[in-house]
């Protein structure tokens, strides 16, 4: 996690620099940690030591401020092993940081460089709003070519689609060892397409893109309105498929709705298997940031997380990225996690939560939406209905509200087992069940007091 700090520091950094000052300074500088409250940094030798000190302390100081630090401090450390070096050459960056145990067998260099390391089936967390577009590309790595072709996954920004194709590379590099893997993103495939006709190098583009044994492309939404770019990507799409290559693709929207999009482009993405990916709810929210944590041997309490997740509810790179600052906050202030200190941390970033809402408002809700009183909600009926509606209030009020599973219990007679119980049965059917998945969106956004047109912008 100290690396995802020292790369936001970075980012602060740059903004505020030349470029040229940032590669001669910043790129070489080891990140060593946070170290009681103090971001430590290794330099190469005391004359940087001094420059850094003379020149970027504020700078530094202010990054970590951004952060969350209230008194930010920051230490430098000349490296033992680059004493004596002079000021030569920098080193490249950091790798970004591998969070899988599991390395490819024989790893073709071009696979390794496309694929993120961290974006593999282990890494991912499944739950009701992507188990299927999860199993489409676990049946799809397992029989490339064979299963689905093309798989069109779609799905809002930062919910993973990125990941399940990756995921999907990553497993192919480790089974079917040289495989060849193109991962691109549509914006490339058309800039080295127009690079191609400048170059006069078509034949060295199409042999790249047709000679492959699984291409995953990225964000194709944009080839709307790009007549050129559908025309060559229709015939890479036919010479892949006809040799039963497998396609992935990844999009916003699913194909009906890609306006301008060919007619014979669009029919051919919806040869195979199509696939959304929908915004995870509480539970997968939370079981995503303990994973997070647990990679970076973060020891974070439940609670801690639980708030996070309550207070990001669609994106999952900005739940990560919340998770990152809530760490940031409490390394760089050497304060231990709370409930407090990361309602804290999120504060400069998310809009305190207006209303707290309570377990009563709930259930107030949930009986207006199924048009049946409160008490009888909270009675011990056993009609189908009514155990609907009491499930879902107890799920919901355990996603809203910080109360515990026996609290929760107590308010409905009950004991916290058949809470759990409730729980997991709403858990279960959401995204199978499209009425109960509907009716525990549309009470969620009334809770949290947005009304649809709010949730969507
Ligand atoms: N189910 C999941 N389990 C664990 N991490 C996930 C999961 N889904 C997404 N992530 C993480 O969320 C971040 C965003 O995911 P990704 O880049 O794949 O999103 P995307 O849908 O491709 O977004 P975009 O449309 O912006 O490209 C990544 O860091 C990814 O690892």
């Amino acid at each position: 996690m100290s690396q995802e700090i020292w790369a936001d520091v970075l980012g602060y950094v740059r903004k505020n620099i030349s470029e040229v000052e940032y590669h001669t300074w910043f790129a070489p500088v080891k990140n060593l940690g946070v170290q009681e409250g103090s971001l430590v940094l290794g330099v190469r030798n005391s004359f940087a030591q001094e420059w850094f000190r003379k020149h970027y302390l504020e700078l530094l100081e202010d990054a970590l401020r951004s952060l969350g630090a209230q008194n930010p401090q920051v230490t430098f450390q000349v490296l033992p092993a680059a004493q004596d070096a002079l000021l030569l050459p920098t080193d490249p960056p950091p790798a970004p940081p591998i969070h899988t145990g599991r390395a490819p067998s024989t790893p073709l260099p071009e696979n390794r460089k496309v694929l993120n390391p961290k974006y593999t089936f282990e890494n991912f967390v499944v739950g009701p709003n992507n188990n299927l577009a999860h199993a489409a590309a676990l049946a799809v790595a397992e029989s490339p070519g064979k299963a689905y072709n093309p798989l069109f996954i779609y799905g809002d920004v930062g919910l993973g689609k990125t990941h399940l194709m990756h995921a999907v590379g990553h497993y192919m590099t480790e089974r079917f060892p040289g495989k060849r893997i193109e991962y691109v993103s549509t914006e490339s495939f058309t800039n080295d397409l127009i690079n191609a006709i400048r170059d006069d190098k078509m034949t060295l583009f199409r042999n790249r893109y047709r000679s492959v044994d699984l291409l995953l492309v990225d964000d194709i939404q944009f080839l709307a309105g790009k007549e050129r770019t559908q025309e060559e990507f229709f015939h890479t799409f036919n010479a892949l498929y006809e040799n039963h290559k497998q396609i992935i693709l990844s999009s916003d929207r699913p194909p009906k709705d890609i306006q301008t999009l060919e007619g014979r482009l669009r029919s051919r993405f919806e040869w195979g298997l199509i696939t959304d990916i929908q915004s995870p709810e509480f539970e997968t929210r939370v079981a995503i940031l303990k994973m997070n944590a647990e990679h970076n041997r973060i020891n974070i309490p439940q609670e801690v997380l639980e708030l996070i997740a309550r207070q990001v509810t669609s994106n999952i790179r900005e739940l990560e990225g919340a998770l990152m600052r809530v760490v940031a906050f409490s390394s760089l202030n050497n304060v231990p996690f709370s409930r407090a200190v990361a309602a804290k941390a999120l504060s400069n970033v998310f809009a305190p939560q207006e209303v707290k809402v309570e377990m009563m408002d709930v259930l107030r809700q949930v009986a207006v939406h199924y048009n049946m009183p409160a008490e009888v909600i909270r009675g011990a009926g056993r009609v189908r209905e009514v155990v609907t509606a009491r499930q879902v209030a107890q799920y919901l009020i355990r996603e809203l509200t910080d109360h515990s599973l026996p609290e929760i219990g107590q308010f409905f007679g009950r004991d916290h087992s058949t809470v759990m119980h409730a729980i997991s049965k709403v858990t279960e059917a959401l995204g199978k069940d499209a009425e109960l998945t509907g009716s525990v969106d549309t009470l969620r956004r009334r809770m949290q007091g947005l009304d649809d047109e709010e949730a969507e912008a």
